[in-house]
């Protein structure tokens, strides 16, 4: 579970497009998301034919926050285990940078489902290797670290 505050920001605007969480996929089987009334910023990109690629240049469509509701990302593991019928939810956090958006503190909880350490999953039609849910979990954290550092390189080049 991740406990979110995104702070307050003053609401000035230089013309830019900022997001405070940058685009993703998240590893785990199923994603709950809980908001606050009013507190935008999630934006999703569904069904992208991807597990966990940082690519950009789709379209995005911003969810409603409203308390009370759970937006349901799917995560990675869904998507391997169900040989790729269901698409990892692509997703980002806009920071607020335009008229019109919210600037006050913005709370979000993500309650992430994550396999058991021994737990074996594997789609009907076998599309990927049988694994355990350490293999998983540890195969997508390497993954992201090495896609993080990849990124890291690109901005000291810059
Ligand atoms: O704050 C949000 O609405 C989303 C957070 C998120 O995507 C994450 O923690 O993985
Ligand atoms: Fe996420």
């Amino acid at each position: 579970m991740r406990l979110l505050h995104y702070f307050a920001l003053s609401e000035v605007s230089d013309g830019k497009v900022y997001h405070r969480a940058g685009a993703h996929a998240d590893w785990d089987f199923l994603t709950l998301l809980f908001h606050r009334d009013g507190q935008d910023g999630l934006e999703i990109c569904p069904g992208r034919e991807l597990v966990t690629e940082f690519g950009t240049g789709d379209e995005w469509t911003k969810v409603k926050a409203r308390t009370g509701e759970v937006v349901c990302n799917i995560g990675d593991l869904l998507m391997s285990w169900s040989d790729d019928r269901f698409k990892s939810t692509f997703h980002r956090v806009k920071a607020p940078c335009e008229p019109g958006d919210y600037f006050g503190d913005r709370y979000s909880i993500a309650y992430f489902n994550q396999p058991c350490k021994d737990s074996l999953t594997q789609g009907p039609l076998k599309k990927y290797p049988i694994v355990t849910g350490a293999q998983f979990t540890d195969t997508a954290m390497k993954r992201n670290f090495a896609a993080l550092q990849e990124k890291l390189k690109t901005v000291a080049a810059a």
